[in-house]
């Protein structure tokens, strides 16, 4: 065995580090995540396995008890809910999935009720039994390394007191109570009869309990609460009662424009006001802030942060699902990913990508725009109208912040239309607007990389000039590419003209839908798409469209020049 300094940066304050030879530097990373978790005396650390592709460390304190295996991997912030089931998925244990998943954070659960349930109430509710809870408390503190637990749904009062056995025996960072008795709906979902269970049991322990009006009003024994005043008050009662933090909701105050919540941490009361979303989409909010607030601590925020957080959380996911409908009944549930209402005004579903879409696309060109003193969007709008069928913004002079704002408004026009609009090179801005895909070349970011950042469901055209990168474009997960100069191009300086040949055998090589591109325009296209090549889709055309006084008229001409039906008149 040899000392060793590799630990020095972060481990420095540990005497008596000790390596067998085989040792592998372990990461400040790593160094820190042990420090966190388990350094109360020095350490010796030794079977460090070089074997593996990831280093191995033995932890054993220094009375010789082992206290774990660690690895390189990196440990992910992780939550535990304990909580009802909701069938409808508002609320509950799907709510707080959801929150800690957009939050990117790991939720394990354990169930400790279910509950048939919608938009219109409670239907029916099983409690699990008690050894069942205990056994998924078990099963998952016990191994899988819970930063935080959130609990939710508690319905019996053996369930509390399983619960604060387990974390008696399981200690966990922090522990956040929802002390969640009635719904939304107004249904009971913990008896009175838990009451006193809750104040001795699990406040105590609490780091934060975060009550609304109701559940506040019942842990302090039918308090009346109906102003700012009687939420600071009813805090500072709770706060008696063990809990190192208190967030009162008032959410249900009545005659308030703006929802405000009470937060006091034993000396300071910090009062949340935002203005209040007005929407029936409400459902699992209670949920959600407190697994947000959860997902927070869990990634090392303090917990104030946590709390405005969750809170700004909440306000934007309510406010951008306001008028989405689920349900017939009187509250629905809000959309955590902020994603649904995109998605359904998307020109097309998940996967709904068409070889057809390349038919006819548009390629912007700031420069060409601006010499025909035209707004990139009315050179959107324009070629829409003349018929293209995909439109890709090639903006390689904009300024970010201008490229963003054309891109949304652009967007607008494209959605309304329902064609699909990417951005050329830019996967911020792309994500930034939410813009239907990418277009990237051979030097830009690759097309694996742009999947991994955009997820599934958006288009990735990747360019590709020999059948090589045709196959690799395929392998990285593109949806089309894009092959040329067809012919020679002023738009793109010193491109490499592939020619009819090289167009063709990027298309027979390609198990993409292929869009060739460069010098095309209305006196050659329909010579391109006659070859009639396999997985040839359309023609992409940057000059023919946009170097022209009208960009209508350009468009409709090259559209009747494709399909051989002749132009509208503009
Ligand atoms: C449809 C389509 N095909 C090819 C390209 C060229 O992309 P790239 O090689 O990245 O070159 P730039 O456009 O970034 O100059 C394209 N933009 N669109
Ligand atoms: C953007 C671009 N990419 C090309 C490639 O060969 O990959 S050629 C090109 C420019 C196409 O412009 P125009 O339609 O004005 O010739
Ligand atoms: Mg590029």
């Amino acid at each position: 065995m040899a000392y060793c300094g590799v630990l020095t940066s972060s481990l420095s304050f540990i005497k008596n580090v000790n390596f067998d030879q085989n040792y592998v530097p372990l990461s400040n990373f790593q160094a820190t995540t042990l420090q966190s978790r388990h350094l109360r005396s020095p350490l010796i650390i030794s079977k460090i396995n070089s074997s593996r592709h990831l280093a191995t460390a033995m932890v054993i304190q220094e009375n010789g008890a082992s206290v774990g295996s660690h690895s390189s991997k990196m440990e992910i912030p992780h939550v535990l809910s304990v909580a009802g089931s909701d069938s409808g998925a508002g609320a509950g244990i799907q709510a707080d999935l959801k929150a800690c998943a957009a939050r990117g954070v790991y939720c394990s659960t354990v169930i400790t009720a279910v509950t048939a349930q919608n938009t219109v109430g409670v239907q029916d509710v099983f409690i699990v039994p008690e050894d069942m809870v205990a056994k998924q408390l078990k099963s998952v503190l016990s191994d899988m390394h819970v930063n935080v637990v959130k609990t939710g749904m508690l319905p019996s009062a053996g369930i509390v007191n399983v619960l604060s056995q387990r974390l008696r025996e399981f200690p966990v960072r922090a522990l956040v109570v929802d002390p969640v008795m009635v719904s939304t709906s107004g249904d009971v979902l913990a008896g009175p009869s838990i009451l006193s269970d809750f104040r001795e049991k699990l406040l105590p322990i609490a780091d934060l309990v975060t009550p609304n009006l109701k559940e506040a009003s019942a842990l302090l024994g039918g308090m009346h609460l109906q102003t700012i005043a009687d939420m600071c008050a009813a805090a500072k009662l709770l706060h008696k009662m063990g809990p190192r933090n208190v967030l009162v909701k008032g959410g249900d105050l009545p005659d308030l424009l703006d929802a405000v919540d009470i937060f006091f941490d034993g000396e300071n009361i910090y009062e949340f006001k935002s203005a209040r979303v007005i929407t029936r989409n409400t459902h699992g909010t209670g949920c959600t802030l407190a697994s947000c607030i959860a997902a927070e601590l869990a990634k090392g925020s303090p917990m104030l942060s946590a709390v405005k957080v969750a809170k700004c959380y909440i306000e934007s996911a309510l406010d951008y699902s306001k008028d989405i409908f689920i349900g017939d009944g009187p509250q629905g549930p809000f959309d955590h990913f902020v994603r649904l209402k995109t998605s359904s005004h998307n020109y097309h579903g998940p996967g709904a990508f068409s070889p057809s879409n390349l038919f006819m696309y548009a390629v912007t060109d700031s420069r060409m725009n601006e010499k025909w003193g035209r707004s990139i969007t009315d050179a959107v709008k324009a070629a829409i109208e003349g018929g293209a069928t995909i439109v890709q913004l090639r903006e390689k002079d904009a300024e970010t912040g201008d490229f963003l704002r054309a891109a949304k408004a652009c967007l607008e026009i494209c959605r309304s239309h329902k064609v699909p609009l990417l951005i050329n090179d830019r996967v911020d801005v792309a994500l930034a607007c939410d813009a239907d895909g990418v277009h990237v070349g051979q030097s830009d970011m690759p097309a694996c990389e742009v999947r991994r950042l955009l997820g599934p469901e958006k288009i990735i055209g990747a360019s590709c000039k020999t059948p090589k990168q045709a196959q690799q474009a395929w392998i990285d997960g593109a949806d089309y590419i894009g092959s040329g100069g067809v012919f020679p191009t002023n738009t793109k300086a010193n491109n490499l003209t592939i020619g009819l040949d090289g167009l063709r055998a990027v298309c027979l090589a390609s198990k993409l839908p292929v869009v060739a591109i460069g010098g095309i325009g209305i006196s050659n296209a329909r010579s391109v798409m006659d070859t009639g090549v396999p997985n040839l889709s359309g023609v992409a055309v940057v000059s023919a469209l946009f170097d022209q006084e009208c960009v209508l008229s350009a468009t409709r001409k090259l559209h009747s020049a494709l399909t051989g039906v002749a132009p509208k008149p503009t």
